[in-house]
C-alpha cells in the first residue's frame, strides 16, 4: 500500500492560495462578461485598434475619448479609465490630467501605462504628475518601472544590486498608493505588501506593438468588475490576457495571425481553459 505524505499546514495554505487564483479570475472575467463596463481609453495612436478590440472580446465596452471639451461630460460615467502616454503631446496632457483628477474624485479606479517614460524630460515629468493624480495601478515593462522607480522613490534610496528587485517595487507601490505591475516572461505584481508572479503568456507577445497597451486596457476592465481589489484584479487580468495568447499562439503562425488568434481566444475563453491555463503564484 501506497505510504500517506503528510503535507505541512502552510504549505497547504500557500497551494490552497495559488490554486485559487483560477476561480478568482474567472470569476472576473465573467463579471467583466455580464457588465460589461464602459472603459474610456486615452491611449496613443498605436495601440487604438487593439486596445478596444481585447476590451470588446473581453466584454467591456471600449470608449477613445480624448478631447479636453468632453472630458467633464464623460468620464464621470465610466466604470474604469486607462491613461496611457504611448504618443503624448502638449495637446493630449490637459485631458489626461482632467480625467484622471475627476476619477480620482469620484471613485472610478483608473490606470496608467508609463509607455517609454525616459524618452525625454517632458514625459517623464507628466508622468510622475500622473502618479501624483492617483492611479490605482500603474503597469509597464521592467525598463519603464524602473526609470519610474528611481524618479519617485529616488535612486539614492534603491538598492544598487536590486533595481528593479522585489523589493524596489514594494516600494514604489507604496510611495504611489498604487498597485504596481511589471510585465514580462513573468509578470510581477505588487500592492506594496503582497507579491505575485503570472506566469502565462508567449515570448511571441513582444514581437506586436501594444500588446502591453492591451493588457493594460484589460486591467482597466477587470478593475471595473471588482474595484474594491485592485491587486486580484490586475494579476488575474495579465494571466486571462496571457492565457489568451497561449491558446492563440498554438493557431499563430507568427505576430499578426498571434494579434488576431488572442483577440478570438479572449472572446471564446471558457471555464476550463481558465482553470488549467491560471498560473499565478506567491512570491516571498
Ligand atoms: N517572454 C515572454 N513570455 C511570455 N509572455 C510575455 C513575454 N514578454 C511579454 N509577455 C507578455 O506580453 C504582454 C506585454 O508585455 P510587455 O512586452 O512586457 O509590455 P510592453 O509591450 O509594454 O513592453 C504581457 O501580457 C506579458 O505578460
Ligand atoms: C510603437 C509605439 N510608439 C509610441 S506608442 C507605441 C506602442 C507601444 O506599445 P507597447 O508598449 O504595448 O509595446
Ligand atoms: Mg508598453
Amino acid at each position: 500500500m501506497e505510504e500517506k505524505k503528510t503535507i505541512p499546514e502552510t504549505q497547504k495554505e500557500e497551494e490552497e492560495e495559488e490554486e485559487d487564483w483560477g476561480s478568482k479570475a474567472w470569476k472576473l472575467i465573467t463579471k467583466v462578461r455580464e457588465k460589461a463596463p464602459l472603459i474610456q481609453c486615452i491611449t496613443n495612436y498605436v495601440s487604438m485598434d487593439i486596445m478596444a478590440n481585447t476590451l470588446l472580446a473581453s466584454g467591456a465596452s471600449p470608449a477613445m475619448l480624448h478631447s479636453i471639451n468632453e472630458i467633464s461630460d464623460f468620464t464621470p460615467h465610466v466604470h474604469a479609465l486607462c491613461i496611457n502616454i504611448g504618443t503624448l503631446s502638449p495637446d493630449w496632457l490637459p485631458s489626461m490630467k482632467s480625467s484622471a483628477t475627476l476619477a480620482t474624485q469620484l471613485n472610478i479606479p483608473w490606470v496608467l501605462d508609463p509607455v517609454a517614460v525616459s524618452a525625454s524630460d517632458f514625459r517623464l515629468k507628466a508622468c510622475l504628475q500622473l502618479v501624483g493624480l492617483k492611479p490605482v495601478v500603474i503597469r509597464g515593462n521592467a525598463s519603464e518601472i524602473l526609470a519610474l522607480s528611481t524618479a519617485s522613490v529616488g535612486s539614492d534610496k534603491l538598492s544598487k544590486i536590486n533595481r528593479c528587485g522585489r523589493s524596489s517595487l514594494k516600494s514604489l507601490a507604496q510611495a504611489c498608493g498604487a498597485v504596481v505591475a511589471v510585465s514580462g516572461a513573468v509578470d510581477i505584481i505588487t500592492d506594496g505588501k503582497r507579491v505575485v508572479g503570472v506566469h502565462n503568456g508567449v515570448p511571441m507577445m513582444q514581437r506586436d506593438y501594444a500588446t502591453g497597451c492591451a493588457v493594460t486596457a484589460l486591467i482597466a476592465a477587470f478593475l471595473a468588475a471588482d474595484p474594491l481589489r485592485p491587486f486580484e484584479a490586475t494579476a488575474s487580468a495579465l494571466s486571462i490576457f496571457g492565457v489568451a495568447g497561449e491558446i492563440g499562439m498554438d493557431l499563430a503562425k507568427g505576430p499578426a495571425s498571434l494579434r488576431m488568434h488572442l483577440i478570438d481566444s479572449l472572446h471564446g475563453l471558457d471555464q476550463k481553459s481558465v482553470f488549467s491555463g491560471v498560473n499565478i503564484t506567491s512570491m516571498p
